[in-house]
């Protein structure tokens, strides 16, 4: 999934990193719990009088084993998707922590599990550990978790007090260290993620900077070049029209030379606040393709159309010029208009050639007119 595919919303993001990380993390879980009932079993006293219990308990830990592995994030990133994925694996989660708790509490009482005891009461801890590092996405539900795994053990053990005082009180030691260190790693997980929503934003706030042009706030010549390839190859592939409209205002050196740069400058930002208003549509694309050149990208406009509002924008700056500083001054624009034509145009460049070719004919038959793309 490249950056521009990533859900934008941080609460969003935030469910979809934990998607990624509860995917990750759960995966080797499941067979652990597997490999640690299947040792507890075999080499307890007599792992075949135990048969049917034994194999029963592999099979429902291979089931969950099983469950977790098929459970595939969902494909769509909405929120709600999202949040359902983690609901259902943390139910996944809680059935197999509640069931090696009662494996374990099993293990502690009945004297079969002599000699492979400590396996089960090594592997709670080792499960509770893993929990508090690698859930800790969720606070409460890793707790949660983490409870259902001990203390099954510890209210056996809490029956068995007089004989098991040592084990009680160092496994409630350790699960109260447990506590603690999910909470600091829950932190970490947290600040961890703010790290990467605020990096993403940077990223695209650098991103939409380098693709905006800073006098016009248009998008420039980068964005163009983008956008413009990526458009025609859509129209290609799917068909539909795309217009392309290329301005580039007459005698634009002589209003420098006349009235200085810091007004041609101001020429050029009121230009595009002009063009704002007449190509207002969500769909059309404003840039600059470079000092006083302009283009506008217009999807799903056949050439009519497009030909109609630059006639429009055209004739209104004929007629009223550019108001800078409150002093009304004269300017006109010279105007290619095309629409895409897939037997004439091979591709994105044949088509930006066909308009800017209209575009010089403009210029070259005396401005301040518009020419049609392709029309001889
Ligand atoms: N103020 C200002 N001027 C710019 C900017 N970018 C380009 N120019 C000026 O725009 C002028 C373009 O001049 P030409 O290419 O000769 O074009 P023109 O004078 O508009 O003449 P025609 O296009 O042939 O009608 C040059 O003087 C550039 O210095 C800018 O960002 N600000």
């Amino acid at each position: 999934m490249t950056d521009s595919e990533l859900p934008s919303q941080p609460h969003t993001f935030a469910l979809w990193r934990e998607v990624q990380d509860t995917r990750v993390r759960t995966r080797l879980g499941g067979i652990y719990y597997l490999l640690a009932w299947l040792l507890t079993w075999l080499f307890s006293s007599a792992p075949l009088d135990m048969l049917g219990s034994g194999l029963l308990g592999s099979a429902f830990f291979a089931l969950m084993l099983a469950l977790r592995l098929v459970h595939q994030p969902p494909a769509q990133t909405s929120s709600a998707c999202l949040q359902l994925w983690i609901d259902r694996h943390w139910y996944l989660i809680y059935i197999t922590s509640l069931s090696w708790g009662l494996a374990h509490a099993w293990a502690l009482q009945d004297v079969q599990f002599e000699p492979s005891r400590l396996i089960a009461t090594l592997s709670t801890i080792a499960f509770s550990t893993a929990m508090a590092f690698n859930f800790s996405m969720r606070k409460e539900r890793c707790m949660s978790a983490i409870l259902l795994l001990y203390l099954p053990g510890l209210a056996v053990l809490m029956m068995q007090r007089e004989e098991q005082q040592a084990l009680l009180v160092t496994l409630a030691f350790y699960l109260s260290y447990l506590l603690l260190a999910l909470s600091r790693s829950h932190r970490e997980y947290r600040n961890t993620l703010t790290m990467e929503q605020q990096l993403i934003e940077q990223r695209e706030r650098y991103d939409l900077l380098s693709r905006t042009d800073s006098l016009t706030q248009l998008g420039n010549r980068l964005q163009f070049n983008g956008l413009f390839t990526a458009l025609v190859a859509n129209v290609q592939r799917h068909g539909g029209q795309l217009s392309l409209v290329l301005l580039d205002i007459d005698f634009f050196k002589r209003i420098n030379d006349e009235y200085g740069h810091s007004t041609g400058d101001q020429c050029l930002h009121a230009f595009a606040e002009r063009m704002r208003v007449v190509f207002r549509r969500d769909s059309d694309a404003l840039l600059r393709l470079g000092g006083e050149e302009f283009g506008v990208l217009m999807m799903d406009t056949p050439l009519e159309q497009a030909r109609e509002l630059a006639e429009e924008f055209r004739g209104n700056l004929a007629s009223q010029g550019l108001e800078i500083q409150g002093q009304a001054l004269p300017m006109t624009t010279s105007i290619g208009v095309g629409s895409f034509d897939a037997r004439r145009d091979g591709n994105a460049e044949a088509f930006f050639k066909r308009v800017d070719d209209a575009l010089y004919l403009a210029k070259a038959e005396g401005r301040d007119r518009l020419v049609l793309a392709g029309l001889d």
